[in-house]
């Protein structure tokens, strides 16, 4: 008994790290540090990364896997374990590795939501007690993008990310599609041609739709692949960017419109023709509530 006991406690164990789409995206200042205000829509969605955690008792912080062209001591994961044993002052460690699925720099959060994965997880798995709020602060130490996902609802969000609001989304399928170009989330947000005096909008206006994402105009301009894309995929359904790019998505009645034109990418490669790039591809539905949601109150 006592030996499955303690290999239950040394087993790795996996928790979802959803990815996320910006339903829109507006720029409406930028503060005095540089950093742009913003206000979106913030959709988390059923597809994602599954972090994997071994709780250690010495104290040391592992990656057991590496993640190709993420150094270790870069690593979202790594960085939030961390930060979270100096703030607490905690004796445990941790064995972590990621399951990538979200792609990288693709505008989907991915490496934010490993990162607020770790923390929602360490605070259980290491026994905290640490409220959401508290989190979140600690999350935005990390990325923008990060108290989001701690919050764990789909969010209307203004500041550069931390000042969240929940939002009632209808259950929707989505395709996204991502083409494989490089995007610095950084060079885009410093770029000559983005507007930054988006007046300010309400929830009554997104819902009728007249809200765009401001990057997109920046994206479509320096890389046609993102452009190509957008209109590869506007002949299905009304096709936008998430985030900073690459990824851009659709909003399809069902998961069998969505999967058909998903089949086109991957079986035709005309969408990759078309774009002069490698594309790839998932269909998703949107989440009301993090999988993770009550690991934090
Ligand atoms: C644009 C958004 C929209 O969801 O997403 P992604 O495309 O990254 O997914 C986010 O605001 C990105 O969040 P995140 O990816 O966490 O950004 P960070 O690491 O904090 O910042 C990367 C760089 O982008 C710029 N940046 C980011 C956010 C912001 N509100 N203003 C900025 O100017 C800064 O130059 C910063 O150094
Ligand atoms: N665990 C991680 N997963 C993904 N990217 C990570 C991770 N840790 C650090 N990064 C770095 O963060 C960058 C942004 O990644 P990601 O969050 O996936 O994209 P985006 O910010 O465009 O949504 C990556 O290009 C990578 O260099």
């Amino acid at each position: 008994m006592a030996d499955t006991v303690n290999a239950t406690m040394h087993d790795f164990q996996p928790f979802p790290a959803p990815a996320k789409i910006n339903l829109f995206l507006h720029i409406t200042g930028r503060r005095p540090d540089g950093y742009h205000l913003m206000q979106s829509v913030f959709r988390l969605l059923d597809f994602g990364d599954t972090v994997h955690i071994r709780p250690r008792h010495d104290g040391a912080i592992c990656r057991t896997e590496p993640i190709p062209g993420v150094a270790e001591i870069d690593d979202l994961c790594i960085r939030a374990a961390t930060l979270l044993q100096q703030h607490t002052n905690s004796k445990m460690g941790a064995d972590i590795h990621v399951s990538k699925h979200t792609p990288m720099g693709g505008g989907l959060g991915g490496g934010s939501s490993d990162a607020a994965t770790v923390l929602l997880a360490l605070n259980h798995l290491w026994q905290l007690g640490l409220k959401r709020e508290e989190l979140i602060a600690l999350g935005l130490q990390l990325g923008a993008d990060v108290p989001f996902f701690i919050f764990g609802q789909n969010a209307w969000v203004e500041g550069i990310g931390e000042k969240l609001q929940p939002i009632q989304l209808p259950h929707t399928c989505y395709l996204v599609i991502t083409p494989r170009v490089h995007i610095s989330t950084a060079e885009i947000f410093s770029s000559k041609e983005l507007t930054r005096d988006t007046k300010p909008t309400t929830m009554a206006t997104f819902l009728t739709g007249m809200v765009q994402n401001d990057l997109e105009t920046v994206v479509r301009q320096q890389y046609p692949e993102v452009a190509k894309t957008l209109i590869w995929l506007s002949q299905f359904s009304k096709a936008r960017m998430s985030g900073s790019g690459a990824s851009v998505f659709a909003e399809f009645e069902n998961q069998e419109q969505a999967e058909a034109v998903l089949a086109r990418v991957k079986q035709t490669r005309e969408l990759q023709q078309y774009a002069d790039c490698e594309v790839s591809g998932f269909c998703a539905h949107g989440l009301n509530r993090h999988p993770l949601y009550t690991l934090a109150d």
